[in-house]
């Protein structure tokens, strides 16, 4: 095959998170405009950042953008790194009461004297456009409607465009935390997948990925995902933030899959950067459109 041919073969396995996420957005800040005019509503976003961790002062800054450039308010609580668990509650409780938010985002991870379980468990499930409450969980475990989480639901909309009906394939889900892999693997169910869920204790990860027609990798292990783990022709979601010192001396971002291994043996890859990443922020905007609509009585509009 031609060097370009070849390239021309790469390039069509590629899932281009970035650009859905631009599609949705403008999805959603039509969606919005349209509830505006109608309802007279806008939707509001407030997220609260604690401390001063600069990847997250990145993600909240993108977050504060797109949310405005969607036609949506945003509301932006930073606080310092010192602040204590009463003080954070005290806040969550502010916003829950405040007509005027309808999503509530506390970025994650929290400073240490902080137990996060309480105060995400604080935030009024109806504005808990994370879907990290329990009772959003739980709604997603039952089949319920539900808040759900971002970056799942982003992952879950790439994989239905790309592939169309899940239905019997055979899903293994790399990593088990609340935010990411749980709810992955409920969603994957909830789309008639047979589910692996496989994670730190597993004992044959390569032969356990190996069975994946769908394979989402949310472990936060640089790379971990080798070529030869992957079945031909799979679907390989790379759900991993991970920087790393490149050969250059700077920074780079890589995912959890070694991905130009991993291209040549799947059937269609999302990369990082510009895979879920995107998706993930583009999922929120969706959310709090979603609660906005609910807390006015109105449908949530199909995205
Ligand atoms: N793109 C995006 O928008 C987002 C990306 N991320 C990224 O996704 C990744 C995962 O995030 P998150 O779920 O929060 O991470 P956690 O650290 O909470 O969970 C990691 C999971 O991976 C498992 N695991 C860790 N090491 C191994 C290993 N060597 N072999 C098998 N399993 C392993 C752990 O197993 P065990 O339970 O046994 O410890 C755990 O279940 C990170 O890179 C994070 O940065 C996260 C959120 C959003
Ligand atoms: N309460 C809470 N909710 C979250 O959803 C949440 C959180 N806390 N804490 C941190 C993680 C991480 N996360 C990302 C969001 C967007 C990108 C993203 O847009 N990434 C770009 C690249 C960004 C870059 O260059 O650094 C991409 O993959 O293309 C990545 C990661 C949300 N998280």
């Amino acid at each position: 095959m031609s060097d370009s041919a070849q390239a021309e073969k790469i390039a069509e396995k590629i899932i281009d998170g970035k650009a859905f996420a631009a599609g949705l957005r403008e999805r959603v800040g039509a969606a919005v405009a349209k509830l505006n005019a109608e309802h007279g509503l806008t939707p509001g976003l407030a997220v609260v950042l604690v401390g001063e961790d600069p990847a997250s002062q990145v993600y909240v800054r993108n977050k504060a953008k797109q949310t405005k450039e969607a036609g949506m308010a945003s509301f932006e609580h930073r606080l310092p790194d010192t602040t204590s668990q009463e003080e954070l509650l005290a806040l969550v409780k502010q916003l829950n009461e405040d007509p005027s938010v309808h999503g509530i985002l506390v970025q994650l991870p929290l400073p240490k004297q902080i137990d996060s379980a309480a105060v995400l468990d604080t935030i009024d499930p109806a504005k808990d456009v994370d879907g990290f409450h329990v009772i959003n969980a739980g709604r997603l475990a039952t089949g319920q409607d539900a808040l759900v989480p971002c970056t799942p639901l982003g992952c879950l909309m790439l994989l239905k465009d790309r592939l169309g009906d899940l239905s019997g394939k055979h899903a293994v889900v790399l990593g088990r935390s609340n935010i990411v892999g749980k709810p992955m693997a409920q969603l994957l169910l909830g789309a008639n997948c047979t589910v692996t869920i496989a994670h730190s204790r597993t004992k044959d990860l390569p032969a356990e990925c190996r069975r994946a027609d769908i394979l989402v990798a949310a472990v936060g292990r640089p790379e971990m995902v080798r070529g030869d783990w992957i079945a031909p022709g799979a679907t390989v979601i790379d759900v991993g933030i991970n920087r790393i010192e490149g050969a250059d001396g700077k920074n780079r971002l890589v995912g959890d899959v070694a991905f130009e291994e991993a291209v040549k043996v799947a059937g269609a890859i999302t990369p990082v950067p510009g895979g879920v990443g995107p998706m993930t922020i583009a999922c929120l905007l969706a959310n709090t459109l979603t609660a906005a609509c609910r807390a006015k009585g109105l449908p949530a509009p199909e995205l």
